[in-house]
């Protein structure tokens, strides 16, 4: 067997005296979702960043495909498409110019109808001649999404996708990831909806207070009421 697609090993993270993030290992194959759960401020979008590469762990190593997880890295900018959990878009480019932009930048062949497909899988058609400021926060975190569909991706890394969706939208964001998966797409998931984890996750993983408190099946770490906050106390079967 090859290396794992992502590798977390002993990864930590400290600012100064004070660590936020202790040693976790984990592990992501292509075609397995992993969600992550945790209260505010847990360390769920240090341990993503980290994963990106966008940040270095104080202890611990990352690989992407057995190789160092450099963000810099040609081969990880054209095959890990991320996510975060901000809003960053150009003020002056429409909806589509934001997707070709990127479509264009990772050598997307047919791009138009490439984008065609994914603004009407977002909904985003009738507002592909919009500005960043003619959207709703919702249409906004959706353009978020497609800027990452438009791409090519082995990995993909989502901080709080559900941020600003409403249900329907979150139903929607939950078979884009089972699809994703199904494609062969590793996904790690940081979300705060533990309907949303069980959905789609393989493995659901608990951070309280930057330790990881639980780590298994949805079934195992979640309850069966989506509404249930379980997961958040850490009681649940699997927790350590
Ligand atoms: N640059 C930084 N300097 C110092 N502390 C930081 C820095 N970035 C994050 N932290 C701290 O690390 C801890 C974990 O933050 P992180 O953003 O990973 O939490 P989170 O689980 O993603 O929270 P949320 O659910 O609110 O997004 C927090 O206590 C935060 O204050």
């Amino acid at each position: 067997m090859g290396a794992p697609l992502l590798q977390l090993t002993g990864v930590s993270r400290s600012y100064g005296k004070r660590t936020v993030l202790h040693p976790v290992d984990l592990s992501l194959d292509g075609g397995q979702c992993v969600a992550l759960l945790g209260h505010n401020g847990s360390g769920k979008s240090t341990l993503l960043r980290i994963a990106a590469g966008r940040d270095k762990p104080t202890k611990g190593k990352v690989t992407f495909d057995g190789r160092p997880m450099t963000e810099n890295d040609a081969r990880v900018r054209a095959r890990v498409a991320v996510v975060g959990d901000t809003v960053a878009c150009y003020p002056d480019l429409t909806v589509r110019q934001h997707l070709q932009l990127v479509a264009v930048a990772h050598g997307v062949e047919g791009a138009d109808a490439w984008i065609d497909h994914v603004l009407a899988d977002r909904l985003l058609s009738e507002h592909a001649k919009s500005l960043p400021s003619g959207l709703s926060s919702g249409q906004l975190q959706s353009l978020l999404l497609a800027s990452a569909l438009v791409r090519p991706r082995d990995l993909l890394l989502l901080d709080e996708p559900e941020q600003r969706l409403d249900p329907d939208a979150r139903r929607r964001l939950g078979d884009l990831i089972a699809a994703e998966a199904a494609d062969g797409v590793g996904v790690l998931l940081v979300t705060h909806h533990a309907e949303l984890a069980r959905a789609v996750a393989d493995r659901v993983l608990v951070l309280r207070e930057g330790k990881l408190v639980a780590d298994g099946t949805p079934d195992e770490v979640l309850s069966d009421d989506a509404a249930d906050t379980t997961w958040q106390t850490g009681v649940a079967g699997a927790a350590r």
